[in-house]
């Protein structure tokens, strides 16, 4: 199949903090394919060794069968959205692009075409300096889009970004995807992706956790159960257990039932004249079940209001971040910077 992305055992440390933990997965054309993970999973890390801006202390990536460096004009085969205010703020919007264009063999025609897709014509030759995060965004996938690549990356798209614009990347990626291109992205909420992919590859710690369809993850994580509250709780038990109800009793003195519907379970109540406060049925959410897989993994456990490493070796919050290490802060780096400083 052209134009997958292949990772083979690909592994990052710095020092002795291990990125990203041999993942081997396998991101397939025609849909979109997240990549989920808590703060601090490795997902950066991984996009940024599949686009080549960092080396791989083993393993590889292979985009369309071949290492990033031996891709003919890269740009046209793999567009990434890394971060946002990665431009250059002192050229205005179409001089950015046609930079790219001219160091990339993609024609000059590109830069007006892009800018339409992205909705960004009526501001072409402002200074990118003073966008919203918003225009920012939509210059980066403007970017991104420039070389007409097959396969695009896009790191947490919609960070930051108004309902408006949220709903505009989602569909931006779904009809990517139509057209048959390879879209792969990342984000930290269970609750996006489910809105937008198709597939989804789960890491944490930079380990492989999940590598599914999203069919298949919401068919096996949305448990739905019933629960039950009584005053008389131990007769409720009593009376669940010679009927060969199984039920969890959990915190607050709750009851849950798995498997029987809450009318048999209010009628039974009832027959037995036991007195309920509440009879709920309940579906447990994706985000939940997320959660519960990379639990063990993630990297900042909250507690007691202070957060504290959940590993070894990890570094504290208060410390500062190595660059490139934290997201959500605006950093001179990411695709179209680095890639610029890779080059020259
Ligand atoms: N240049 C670096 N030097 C040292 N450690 C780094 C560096 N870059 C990333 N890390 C560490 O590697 C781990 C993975 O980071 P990465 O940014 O790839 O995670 P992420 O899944 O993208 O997180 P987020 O959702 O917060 O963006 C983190 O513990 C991070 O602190």
């Amino acid at each position: 199949m052209p134009y997958m992305i292949e990772l083979e055992g690909l592994t990052k440390h710095y020092g002795d903090k291990v990125a990203v933990d041999h993942l081997t997965f396998t991101v397939r054309p025609g849909m979109v394919t997240g990549f989920l993970g808590p703060n601090g999973a490795g997902k950066s890390t991984t996009m940024r060794m599949m686009l080549d801006l960092d080396n791989p202390t083993s393993g590889t990536v292979r985009i369309d069968g071949k290492h990033y460096r031996q891709l003919k004009d890269p740009l046209t085969y793999i567009g990434a959205l890394l971060e946002a205010k990665a431009v250059h703020g002192g050229r205005s919007a179409a001089n950015h692009l046609l930079c790219l264009a001219q160091s990339n063999g993609i024609p000059r025609g590109r830069v007006g075409e892009v800018l339409d897709t992205v909705g960004l014509s009526t501001v072409a030759k402002k200074r990118s300096k003073g966008f919203s995060l918003g225009m920012s965004q939509r210059l980066g996938i403007a970017a991104a889009l420039l070389g007409d690549p097959q396969v695009l990356l896009f790191d947490e798209p919609v960070n930051g970004l108004d309902p408006e614009g949220i709903h505009w990347i989602r569909n931006l990626m779904k009809n990517l995807a139509a057209q048959g291109r390879t879209v792969f992205v990342s984000s930290h909420l269970m609750s996006e992706m489910a809105l937008t992919a198709e597939h989804l590859i789960v890491i944490g710690q930079g380990r492989l956790m999940a590598d599914t369809s999203m069919k298949d993850f919401i068919h096996q994580n949305s448990r739905s159960y019933v629960r039950m509250r009584s005053p008389q709780r131990e007769k409720l038990l009593d009376l669940l257990h010679d009927e060969g109800i199984d039920a969890v009793a959990v915190g607050n003195g709750s009851l849950e039932i798995d498997g029987v519907p809450a009318d048999r379970l209010g009628e039974l109540a009832a027959r037995h004249q036991l007195v309920l406060h509440e009879l709920s049925p309940q579906q447990a959410s994706l985000e939940d079940a997320f959660m519960q897989l990379t639990a063990e993994s993630v990297e900042y456990h909250a507690h007691d209001g202070e957060p504290v490493p959940a590993q070894a070796g990890a570094r504290p919050p208060g410390e500062p971040q190595p660059a490139g290490a934290r997201p959500g802060e605006p950093q001179p780096t990411g695709w179209g910077a680095d890639w610029q400083k890779k080059r020259s």
